[in-house]
């Protein structure tokens, strides 16, 4: 049996352990954020930097009292020795204290100091005081940032600063105390940092002991920030060691004749350097008896070596470029220019073709924003002269520069368009696109080889609109004129694209770039007067891939010499301007609206660009002119064959004759010089009709390294040339050559330019038409046949007719003769 529970009875426990309340919170007695009443335990060093301070504080104070006592003293003196401050020297050896001598005295430099006040304090100096003042307020801000533990100093030093001769005192004791303090820190760093090192950070240093009291800045970061400070200090001492030994440079020793050496190419690179920077400030590095000419020799023989030009080419490009222009045009065509290809219009469009060649593998990009057919390939997993698209005409590989020209002519649908030397027809085909297969394009070239191509490239691109002829492009003019507009893209040296073909650096001489620029200018009045002024273009465009002015500004020179035509705007906008002036020479003004085009500057081959507007169909020919090449008859005459030099020589004797004749004769009443030389004259000229002369021409330059020429393209210009060179000294050689050369039956073509001008001439020029002068001098009307596939009579069989009746001639002449012989 058990007891009953009595539940009612049992008293109640409380609220439960779950709903009983919790304590108020208790806080550690150190809490992160400091109460503004809690005291602060400070570390080792900020005890020791606390005393510092401290000890700072007192040694001011006492100071301030000495100086007080001092100012007394002073005062007294004053009194004492007014007589005696008109020396202006008050040493402070002439004032004893036994204070001073106590503590001021105690460092020298304190003593220096105080000499220096005092001595400096006078009425008459004041002003260089005022600076200092500000200093020490510099210095004053410097110790703001230490913190309030410096508000009694800061106090102090302001109340300095109101007294000037305790400011000078205070300012040194206040920098060389902060000194001290700097270096006992600058000791217990891990990090060596120099003296002067610790001067520069002085204030700086200042700024981190406030912040590390603060627990900013932990050691670590002291550490990196000093570090940063002296990698800064190093570069910058190091520039000032780059420029102080570019200052002091060893001056280039210009090489004596006896220590010439083979150099390596490493060698001659770093002596290019030397001379490039002694011609870049020439009297600072040249060396006394040295002239700029012989440096630029030197220069030019180096540049020669390094980069494998002749003399005669690299000179051209020294007068072309200057010194740094020179080095970067050097530099840029030894790389090749991208690869561009024009799309043909006439098949595709230009965004079709980038997507069929890039689903090939092609990375290609638009070519600029100047042109909407040109694309620029960056590379290409198939050969780009095979693809698909290229057999079936969509686009031709094309050197960018190539496109400028006929942008430049913008053909017009429906018109007549020339172009002169076309093969192998990039140009020409690009004429055709622009015109939209329309009007007539007619492509000519000299070279029969060439011509070959231009058939098969207007096959594939699908041009419809041309008639191919193969002429001697100087003589166009006789087989057909009334042209719209004519594109003259002239055989030239290729100074312009040496990194298509490096062969050029080597090889061209003097002589190659006078016999392309007689033929271009000759070329160029044949452009010109194929063209017709009145019609809806009269426009010429003239073109070369060099970039000497021999073969381009002087060119065009010429012509608006000796046509109707002015040079206008090419259209394109971009290029450098044509040039004004080119040593001694100074082209027509209007030449700064031709284009360049550099490798170095634009990524394309060197190329030129001019447009010209023929404004008459005119040739003016002035009395002037005629005199000029009388005079120049005379001059450019050209070997003297035996026969001829005889009379020649009777005539001189007979001038002779006549000129003392006269001087009696004046006085006898005889007929008088003038006239007299104006017979000899006449005579001259009529003996000339028998020899060649350069009329229109430059004066050639002898060499008779002329027929002894290599290169494709080169011999096919010289091939060209030979037939059309109008130099006396070359056509002698050539008349050696004769037999070889390709003239058939004709005079020398000069000699047509001078007929036109020249009455005297008349009769030989008649003769000589009956002999060239093609009977297919054809309108355009009368080219319907041709076009649809008939032949037409050519000049070649006319003159191989007469060839063979000549030699006919011969061979019946000689059989005779044998016959006698017999
Ligand atoms: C620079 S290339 C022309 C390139 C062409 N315009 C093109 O874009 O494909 C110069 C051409 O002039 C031709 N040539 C040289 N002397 C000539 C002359 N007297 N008459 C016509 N053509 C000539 C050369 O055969 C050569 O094909």
């Amino acid at each position: 049996m058990g007891r009953k529970a009595e539940y009612s009875e049992k008293p109640k426990k409380g609220p439960g352990r779950k709903a009983r309340k919790q304590g108020p919170p208790t806080f550690p007695k150190k809490s992160f954020a400091p109460l503004e009443n809690e005291e602060k335990s400070l570390t080792h060093r900020q005890k020791q930097r606390l005393a510092k301070r401290l000890k700072k504080k007192t040694e001011l104070k006492e100071k301030q009292k000495l100086f007080k006592e001092k100012k007394k003293l002073n005062k007294k003196q004053q009194a004492y020795h007014s007589d005696s401050e008109g020396d202006g020297e008050v040493t402070l050896g002439n004032v004893p204290s036994v204070n001073q001598r106590k503590d001021d005295a105690n460092t020298v430099s304190e003593q220096k100091a105080g000499k220096k006040k005092i001595k400096g304090y006078t009425d008459d100096n004041r002003e260089w005081l005022t600076p200092k003042q500000k200093k020490k307020q510099q210095v004053t801000k410097a110790d703001e940032e230490e913190g309030s533990g410096c508000e009694t100093e800061e106090s102090l030093l302001d109340d300095q600063a109101s007294d000037e001769n305790f400011s000078d005192d205070e300012e040194a004791a206040v920098k060389m105390g902060k000194l001290d303090d700097l270096s006992d820190e600058e000791n217990s760093d891990d990090f060596e940092v120099s003296d002067e090192e610790n001067d520069n950070q002085d204030d700086e240093d200042g700024t981190d002991d406030a912040a590390s009291v603060n627990g900013h800045l932990l050691p670590f970061e002291k550490a990196g920030k000093k570090l940063k400070k002296l990698e800064s200090k190093q570069a910058k001492l190091a520039a000032e060691e780059l420029q102080m030994s570019v200052d002091q440079q060893e001056v280039f020793h210009f090489p004596e004749e006896s220590e010439e050496k083979d150099l390596t190419l490493q060698e001659v690179l770093q002596r290019i350097k030397d001379v490039t920077l002694v011609l870049s400030d020439f009297n600072k590095y040249r060396q006394p008896n040295r002239s700029r000419s012989e440096y630029t020799e030197l220069l030019k023989k180096d540049l020669c070596v390094y980069y494998s030009y002749n003399e005669f080419l690299m000179s051209k490009l020294m007068d072309i470029f200057p010194l740094s222009e020179l080095m970067e045009y050097l530099e840029a065509s030894e790389v090749a220019r991208p690869l561009t290809i024009r799309t043909n219009t006439l098949k595709t469009r230009r965004r079709d073709l980038a997507a069929a060649l890039i689903n090939r593998g092609v990375n290609l990009d638009p070519l600029g924003k100047w042109t909407k057919v040109g694309l620029v390939i960056y590379n290409s997993q198939v050969p780009l002269g095979a693809t698909p698209e290229y057999l079936a005409g969509h686009y031709i590989i094309q050197g960018a520069s190539s496109l400028v020209p006929v942008m430049a002519l913008a053909p017009q649908e429906g018109e007549r368009i020339l172009d002169m030397c076309s093969a192998p027809g990039g140009k020409g085909s690009h004429i055709a696109a622009v015109m939209k297969n329309t009007g007539t394009l007619f492509a000519n070239d000299a070279n029969k080889d060439r011509i070959k191509a231009v058939v098969a490239n207007f096959h594939r691109l699908g041009v419809v609109n041309s008639v191919i002829s193969c002429e001697d492009g100087c003589k166009f003019s006789q087989i057909m004129t009334g042209f719209d507009r004519v594109l003259l893209d002239a055989p030239c040296t290729g100074t312009g694209v040496v990194s298509k073909d490096p062969s050029v650096k080597s090889t061209k001489t003097a002589v190659d770039v006078q016999r392309c620029y007689n033929l271009q200018r000759k070329l160029l009045l044949t452009a010109i007067d194929c063209t017709d002024a009145k019609s809806t273009g009269g426009y010429i465009v003239y073109s070369t891939c060099s970039i000497l002015p021999e073969e381009n500004e002087w060119v065009i020179d010429y012509a608006l010499k000796k046509r109707n035509v002015k040079v206008v705007p090419i259209g394109v906008d971009f290029g450098v301007e044509g040039f004004t002036k080119y040593r001694q020479y100074r082209f027509h003004p209007s030449l700064n609206l031709t284009r360049r085009y550099y490798p170095h500057a634009h990524n394309m081959d060197g190329f030129f660009v001019a447009k010209l507007k023929k404004f008459s169909n005119t040739i003016p020919v002035s009395q002037e002119q005629e005199e000029e090449n009388d005079d120049q008859l005379f001059e450019d005459m050209v070997t003297i064959d035996p026969s001829t030099e005889n009379s020649l020589n009777e005539e001189e004797s007979k001038k002779e004759e006549a000129n003392e004749s006269a001087k009696i004769g004046k006085r006898a009443g005889k007929p008088n010089l003038s006239e007299h030389e104006l017979e000899l004259k006449k005579k001259k000229l009529e003996a000339s009709k028998v020899k060649y002369v350069a009329k229109v021409f430059e004066k050639p330059i002898k060499n008779k390294k002329v027929s002894s020429k290599e290169g494709s393209e080169n011999a096919n210009i010289k091939s060209n040339v030979a037939e059309n060179d109008i130099s006396p000294q070359t056509k002698t050689l050539e008349n050696d050559q004769k037999s070889k050369s390709k003239i058939k039956g004709s005079k020398h073509p000069s000699q047509e330019i001078h007929q036109t001008t020249n009455d005297a001439n008349k009769s030989q020029q008649q003769k000589e038409k009956s002999q060239i002068k093609p009977k297919v001098r054809v309108d355009v009307d009368e080219l319907v046949p041709l076009l649809e596939g008939k032949s037409i009579k050519k000049p070649n069989k006319l003159k191989k007719q007469q060839k063979s009746k000549q030699f006919g001639k011969l061979k019946v002449a000689k059989q005779a003769r044998k016959k006698t012989k017999m």
